[in-house]
């Protein structure tokens, strides 16, 4: 369980997130839902340590992790900001993060492979980065994710320049991955897939979140709670 408590987030002197709590569950898919700078990438990030909360505190079942930091986490963060090597190939990248996790070669290779498969990049892993399209890179940064795989799992707008089959698989592949181990945390605007996958929906309203379950919240009342948060 990951435990929000009277967090408040702030840039400067700007509060996006007033005296927030709330609790995830392991084996839920939670929605993030709200209008452009309502503070989704914001909460995330705090939820992964990238950003410190002014006040609050935030816990890893009993365990406080105010102060950790994001490598100190079994979490991963996936956001369509991806930093690549430039110098690497996609596929030397994926044997780096298998060597940094400790896996054995022979097992890292097949580890790769089945990843490839799973995300149709297979005619992309010899290219290096810059050669790739928006869309290509994002998947290789949701297959980085995959192949990080962690407790907690944040995504970051994960359906963005995605063709329909691909949201499709990724729709699939986070059904998957929900398990009593693990949390996962989507922002997004598409309002398709989240219906699609999630247990619950978080939209961000007067610096706070509103919780709804999504067979009681239909499109035209969340369209509308987020036009009101732009009063
Ligand atoms: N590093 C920063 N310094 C100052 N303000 C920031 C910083 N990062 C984000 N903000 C501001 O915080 C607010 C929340 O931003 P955030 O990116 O979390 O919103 P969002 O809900 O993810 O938006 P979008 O849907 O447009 O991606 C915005 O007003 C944004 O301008």
């Amino acid at each position: 369980m990951l435990r929000l408590e009277h967090i408040t987030i702030k840039y400067n002197e700007r509060v996006i997130f007033r005296d927030l709590s709330y609790q995830f569950q392991e084996n839920k898919i939670y929605g993030l839902i709200g209008r452009n700078g309502a503070g989704k990438t914001t909460l995330l990030k705090t939820i992964a340590r990238l950003k410190k909360e002014e006040h609050g505190d935030i816990f890893w079942g009993d365990v406080s992790i105010k102060n950790k930091d994001y490598f100190d986490l079994d979490a991963t963060f996936i956001s369509d900001d991806h930093s690549f090597f430039q110098d690497l190939t996609m596929y030397e990248q994926m044997l780096f993060l298998c060597k940094i996790k400790g896996l054995q070669k022979t097992k890292a290779q097949k580890k790769i492979e089945e990843i490839v498969d799973l995300f149709k990049l297979g005619d992309y892993i010899d290219y290096f980065p810059h050669a790739l399209s928006r869309g290509t890179l994002q998947r290789f940064g949701i297959a980085f994710g995959y192949l990080r795989g962690s407790k907690l799992l944040l995504l970051d707008e994960p359906f963005i320049t995605l063709d329909p089959i691909q949201v499709n698989t990724l729709e699939k592949l986070l059904i998957s991955q929900k398990s009593p181990n693990r949390i996962i945390v989507v922002s997004s605007h598409d309002l398709d897939s989240l219906e699609a996958i999630c247990d619950e929906y978080l939209i961000i309203k007067d610096k706070n979140v509103i919780r709804y379950l999504p067979n009681e919240i239909g499109r035209s009342t969340i369209t509308q709670i987020i036009g009101d948060s732009y009063e």
